[in-house]
């Protein structure tokens, strides 16, 4: 799988407090990730960094075929690149139906080719179609946003995100307070989000990771413990260890 990210050697001091100590992580193209450890691990610290909100005091995050580096580029810039952020409390336009706020996901194109081959109105019908149905909410279009449930509109978050056609797409706890039903909607968006872009999920319920069924990387005190399947990283005494405050 060819890597679409790769930071390395990363560390990030807050007022003398370590907060990411040497950590190394890499994105394949079309990976699903997921992110886990205990509370202060470093994992939002991990994702500011990617966005640029986070600048680190040394290593190197670099992204895409041609190796460019993020730490060179503005918050704006980076989300050009294709990278998109969803944080944990969903911000939709609640007296906007779902389908106006699609449309206007798709509105704001992210990059100047966008702009040149901007697509005429009724691709945007269209694709505001095929995004409804990939996110579930196909039937729900008319609705006004403020009536969904707090799932409907995390997932319409999800799909005005996708909308601008990420190519990394960043998740911060996806199913804090959602029912199981809505988690198991959630894991099929993220799975299948996943085949195309690339999808980190930052996430504390340890179901909802082993229903994503892909790679799990394990942080604590700013670095790596450990990386591999949920089996795996479950097994390794030293995440026992951690998890249980020993
Ligand atoms: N702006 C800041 N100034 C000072 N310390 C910070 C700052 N941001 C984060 N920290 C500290 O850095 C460490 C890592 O924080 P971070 O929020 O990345 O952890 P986390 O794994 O996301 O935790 P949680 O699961 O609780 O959200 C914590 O000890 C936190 O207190």
């Amino acid at each position: 799988m060819s890597t679409l990210l790769e930071v390395s050697g990363v560390s990030v001091t807050f007022d003398g407090f370590r907060a990411i100590n040497n950590l190394s992580i890499s994105i394949g193209a079309a990976e699903l990730r997921a992110v886990i450890g205990p509370n202060g691990a470093g994992k939002t610290t991990f994702m500011d960094i990617i966005t640029g909100k986070t600048r680190p005091d040394e290593g190197r995050v670099l992204w895409g075929p041609r190796s460019i580096s993020l730490l060179d580029l503005s918050e704006s810039q980076i989300a050009r690149q294709g990278i998109g952020r969803k944080f944990q409390k969903p911000t939709v336009f609640e007296a906007q139906s779902v389908r106006e706020n699609l449309a206007m996901a798709l509105k704001n194109p992210r990059g100047p080719f966008d702009v040149l081959f901007y697509r005429k109105s009724r691709d945007t019908a269209a694709r505001i179609d095929e995004i409804a149905d990939e996110i579930g909410l196909t039937e729900d279009l008319p609705r006004r946003a403020g009536e969904l449930s707090h799932g409907q509109k995390q997932w319409l978050e999800i799909g005005m995100l996708l909308a601008q056609d990420p190519q990394l797409l960043l998740v911060d706890e996806p199913a804090a307070g959602m029912t199981p039903a809505e988690r198991e909607h959630t894991t099929a968006l993220l799975v299948r989000a996943a085949q195309t872009r690339a999808v980190v999920v930052v996430e504390h319920d340890m179901e909802f990771v082993r229903r994503l069924n892909c790679k799990v990387t394990v942080l604590h005190e700013g670095a790596v413990l450990a990386e591999g399947s949920l089996d795996h990283v479950t097994k390794n005494q030293d995440v026992i260890d951690v998890y249980l405050g020993r």
